[in-house]
């Protein structure tokens, strides 16, 4: 018999057999058909479920691949806090206990460092990105936890760390140098800024805020700022509405931000518009670390011009300098005026350029790497793109001179010595320089 002898005369209708091979070859017909029902049936719940978890707009923290680092890391438990705490804890009369955020960071590694010399108790906090070569990162890392800091691994914008740092230590200060830098990558991932410089400020003063003290708080802010502004040298007191990147933009929301937290919740907020840090350890992605680079690689160097052969130049700030700077704000903070997230006073707002007073053009940058490195430089100058670059940076110190006592004193020359020795030392290690 064929299996079309099965089929109803009228579609729809099923003829009645009564003979029992019939009747059992029809249960096992309907039976097979039932198990490969079922078969596929689950092979396809299974896809649909392969397809939820794998599909990214499912999932808000996988969506944001700057948000994927708050699901990531490991932190908790009595051993973890007692790291935390041995590591905040002061060993000096008077000190302060800090939080510093970005420790992992160029600035953040110095200043944490600093600090804990003098007997300050330090936590670092750093999310460990790949903006730049993450190694550099975790050799900054192990300076530090030799010298007693501990970094917890995490991301700024994860309240419930944060808050869990504040049950376990009663910070007295916040350094705050977590942030996403670089002017001219803003145009390729704007979303970085805005996850970093401004939700992980907010997230950060939130719980700052309700914290009990509230700690008083240092941060970075930029030269950036001043934007296209052309009056020089740049005083606090200029314009700072037109900034010329993303960057820029999300540095100068940072400073209108803590102003709102500071008329609200009574926090003590000093911003630091940094020129141009550089110096040992510093950032891949800036222009002395990748010219150093490219001129021990017999690369060709690009300078950037603006219109009419002008010159583009930059008030070159040495680290040590800042970091002098960074600590005379801190010990000059005052203290947060609110508790539980109430104001009860008016408090501090400050902000101040730390720089170097003593801009230099980029060409003149790269002859004195060209004399350090003793390699004759292939220079390719180009136009300044437009994509965030301003022409000049000068700052005018006054201000912090007056009430921070700074006062630089490494000229370029001598700072880039620095970090040329630093530099060959490092990479010469075994390690290779990172792009
Ligand atoms: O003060 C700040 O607030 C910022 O300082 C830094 O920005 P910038 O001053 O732009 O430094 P950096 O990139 O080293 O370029 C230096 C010079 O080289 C020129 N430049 C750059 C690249 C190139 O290929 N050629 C070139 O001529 C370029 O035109 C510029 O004149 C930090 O990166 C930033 O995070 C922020 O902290």
């Amino acid at each position: 018999m064929s299996h079309l002898d099965d089929i109803p005369s009228t579609p729809g209708k099923f003829k009645m057999e009564k003979s029992p091979f019939i009747q059992s070859r029809m249960r096992w017909h309907w039976q097979s058909s039932l198990a490969k029902l079922t078969f596929w049936s689950i092979i396809f719940f299974c896809l649909i479920l392969i397809f939820f978890f794998r599909s990214p707009s499912s999932n808000p923290l996988l969506q944001d691949p700057y948000r994927r680092s708050l699901r990531t890391y490991n932190w908790g438990g009595p051993a973890w806090e007692k790291r935390v705490r041995s590591s905040a804890r002061v060993r000096s009369r008077n000190g302060f206990s800090v939080l510093v955020t970005g420790a992992a960071g160029f600035v953040g590694t110095h200043v944490s460092s600093t600090l804990k010399k003098r007997g300050d108790g330090v936590l670092g906090l750093d999310n460990f990105n790949d903006y730049y070569d993450p190694s550099l990162k975790r050799a900054r890392q192990e300076l530090l936890e030799r010298s007693g800091v501990f970094i917890v691994e995490g991301d700024i914008n994860d309240s419930a760390l944060l808050m869990k740092l504040f049950e376990v230590v009663a910070f007295t200060h916040v350094m705050h140098l977590a942030a996403q830098a670089g002017v001219r990558h803003a145009m390729e991932n704007p979303g970085s800024y805005v996850h970093s410089n401004i939700a992980g400020f907010v997230n950060l003063l939130e719980v700052c805020k309700s914290a009990n003290p509230q700690p008083a708080i240092v941060w970075a802010s930029s030269s950036s700022v001043y934007g296209l502004n052309n009056k020089v040298p740049f005083s606090e007191k200029d314009r700072t509405d037109q900034p010329a990147s993303l960057y820029a933009a999300t540095k100068k929301a940072g400073e209108e931000i803590a102003h709102t937290y500071n008329h609200i919740y009574g926090l003590s907020l000093t911003g630091l518009r940094f020129f141009t840090v550089y110096g040992p350890w510093g950032r891949p992605d800036m222009a002395y670390f990748f010219f150093t680079r490219d001129i021990l690689k017999r690369k060709s160097i690009p300078i950037f011009e603006a219109a009419n052969h002008g010159t583009v130049a930059r008030d070159f700030t040495y680290i040590d300098d800042i970091v002098k700077g960074c600590l005379a704000a801190l010990d000059t903070a005052k203290r947060s005026t609110g508790t539980g997230g109430k104001k009860k006073g008016p408090a501090q707002l400050r902000v101040y350029n730390l720089g170097n007073t003593s801009p230099v053009p980029v060409s003149n940058l790269v002859s004195i790497l060209e004399r350090l490195l003793k390699v004759k430089v292939k220079r390719n100058i180009m136009k300044l793109p437009r994509n965030g670059d301003v022409q000049f940076t000068h700052a005018n110190i006054s201000l912090a001179q007056r009430e921070l006592g700074y006062k630089p004193t490494t000229d370029l020359q001598t700072g880039l010595k620095k970090f040329v020795t630093w530099y060959t030392g490092f990479y010469s290690g075994g390690k290779k320089a990172a792009g």
